[in-house]
């Protein structure tokens, strides 16, 4: 358990690696948060904005957990945390029990911008981390891009370039690059923002049927609450910042899911549930800025 009080060397590493904590329940999640802040320095000054407190979470392998929020409330912080780009203030963040050492190949980040290598066909950007991490030769890489372009719907454009391919499709590619390296865990910060909504719904089905295909766990930002909705087993609603879970919310649908559940009266009423937390949230605003 990491303290403000009691500052450790490496904060987020906290903790003996080998300790397994099994929590009251006796279980082990996949991911844990417990307790956890955030804070980020302010240049020149010996001020933090705490961006993320008291921060508790948990997911079991394979759940698809959607964070929603106000603007700056520290959604992207926190799947930061878990990333292992950031150190934690205060609290526990765990993988199978055991604090997150650090960036690793077991979690995958897909942003809004896909940011694909231009001067790279489809195929060499999708089997770029794969190649970078030589676990593989370059044909097995090439065959694996090619597969997960299959899965994402884009057979036959593996050697197009980036360019060549409309929004809707780099986000596809995006999301086949982030598969490449056969992530646990997919952190996904607003993936679809840029898109239009029309292609954002199918792109949203297929995400679905991708995680249920390659059995993986993901937490999901975003603004879009139909988006959360449609997504999520969970969407766990944010407070402004510093940011904490108010609320969390299930999703009684089993994935994947079809388009037609977000037609149902059952889905709307779901939707301004999350609606209603999200602007009580942000009605009852605090500072957070220590
Ligand atoms: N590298 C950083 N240095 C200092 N402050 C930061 C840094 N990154 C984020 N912050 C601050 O931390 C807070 C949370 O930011 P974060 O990006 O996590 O919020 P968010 O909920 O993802 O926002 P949005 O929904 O607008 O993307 C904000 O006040 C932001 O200004």
């Amino acid at each position: 358990m990491l303290s403000r009080d009691k500052p450790a060397l490496s904060r987020t590493a906290g903790r003996d690696a080998a300790h397994i904590d099994v929590g009251a329940t006796g279980r082990i999640a996949h991911l844990e948060a417990r307790g956890v802040a955030i804070d980020y320095a302010k240049p020149g000054s010996k001020e933090v904005t705490t961006a993320v407190e008291q921060c508790d979470l948990s997911l079991e392998r394979g759940d698809f957990v959607c964070l929603v929020g106000p603007s700056g409330c520290g959604k992207t912080t926190l799947l930061n945390a878990v990333a292992g780009f950031v150190e934690l203030a205060e609290g526990d963040l765990e993988l199978d029990g055991r604090p997150i050492p650090g960036p690793g190949p077991d979690r995958a980040m897909v942003f809004q911008h896909a940011n694909l290598l231009p001067w790279r066909t489809v195929q060499a950007n999708v089997s770029y981390g794969l190649e970078l991490t030589k676990k593989v030769k370059k044909p097995a890489a090439k065959q694996r891009a090619d597969e997960l372009l299959e899965l994402v719907g884009l057979a036959g454009v593996g050697q197009q370039y980036p360019a060549q391919l409309s929004g809707g499709m780099q986000a596809r590619v995006n999301l086949a690059r982030a598969l490449a390296v056969e992530p646990e865990i997919l952190l996904l910060d607003e993936p679809f923002a840029a898109i239009d909504a029309q292609t954002r719904e199918v792109l949203q089905v297929e995400l679905l049927r991708v995680c249920a295909a390659r059995d993986v766990t993901a937490l999901f930002v975003t603004h879009d609450i139909t988006e959360a909705a449609f997504l999520a087993d969970r969407v766990c609603v944010f407070s402004p910042r510093p940011g904490r879970i108010v609320k969390e919310i299930t999703v009684p649908w089993p994935r994947p899911r079809s388009h037609e559940i977000r037609r149902t009266r059952e889905f709307s009423q779901l939707r301004d549930e999350i609606a209603d937390v999200l602007y009580g949230a942000k009605a009852g605003a605090g500072e957070g800025t220590r």
